[in-house]
């Protein structure tokens, strides 16, 4: 393993049974409170916003926010916000998905994207693909195009990467670690 990656993976905490039984919660916080560890992970990001071209860095609420956030001032991008439904003031479109642990619903500004837009979709975990899956139909719903998807880790054994395949449709899916 890489040093990055062991700095990374050496950051994330395992809560076992949380926000149910049978769910290993991987939490970040601690990876986020270390400045060396943010910073690797915020430079790691940004690389690959830049090598896949992308010009918008798209964030998932919420911890899609933490991460998305800088990656985009570090790459020198826009960042569009992706929230839980009802929270965004403007014109959205909105899309339903499935969770690990229950469903939601997301939704973006449909202004903020435009058919000029490659998007690069940031989240801290990529599980059953679903809100990823969700965020990607919402980028081709506002006609913008896909530069990829990258996360900070994959959860391998719940089926993400091909549940994600046909919404990428060629694109790459990302992820520094898998778990
Ligand atoms: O691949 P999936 O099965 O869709 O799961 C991954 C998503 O679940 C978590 O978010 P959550 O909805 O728990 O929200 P939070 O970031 O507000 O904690 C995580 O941050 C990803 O966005
Ligand atoms: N096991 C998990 N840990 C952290 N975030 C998640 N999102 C979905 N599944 C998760």
């Amino acid at each position: 393993m890489t040093a990055i990656k062991e700095l990374l993976l050496s950051h994330i905490r395992d809560v076992e049974d949380y926000p149910e039984q049978g769910v290993v919660f991987k939490d970040i916080t601690p990876l986020l409170a270390d400045p060396a560890a943010f910073t690797a992970l915020t430079d790691a990001l940004a690389e690959i916003a830049q090598r896949t071209d992308a010009t918008r860095i798209v964030g998932l609420e919420a911890r899609g926010f933490i991460l998305g956030a800088p990656v985009a001032v570090r790459a020198g991008l826009g960042f569009v916000p992706v929230r839980k439904a009802g929270k965004l003031p403007g014109a959205t479109l909105r899309q339903a998905y499935d969770l690990e642990y229950g469903s939601a619903e997301i939704e973006v500004h449909a202004e903020d994207l435009t058919a000029d837009d490659r998007v690069l979709v940031v989240d801290d975990v990529l599980a059953t693909g679903g809100t990823a899956e969700a965020a990607l139909q919402l980028v081709r719903r506002a006609g913008a195009r896909v530069a990829g998807v990258a996360v900070l880790m994959e959860l391998g054994f719940l089926g993400g990467r091909a549940r994600l395949a046909p919404a990428l449709d060629g694109a790459p899916l990302e992820a520094l670690l898998q778990i």
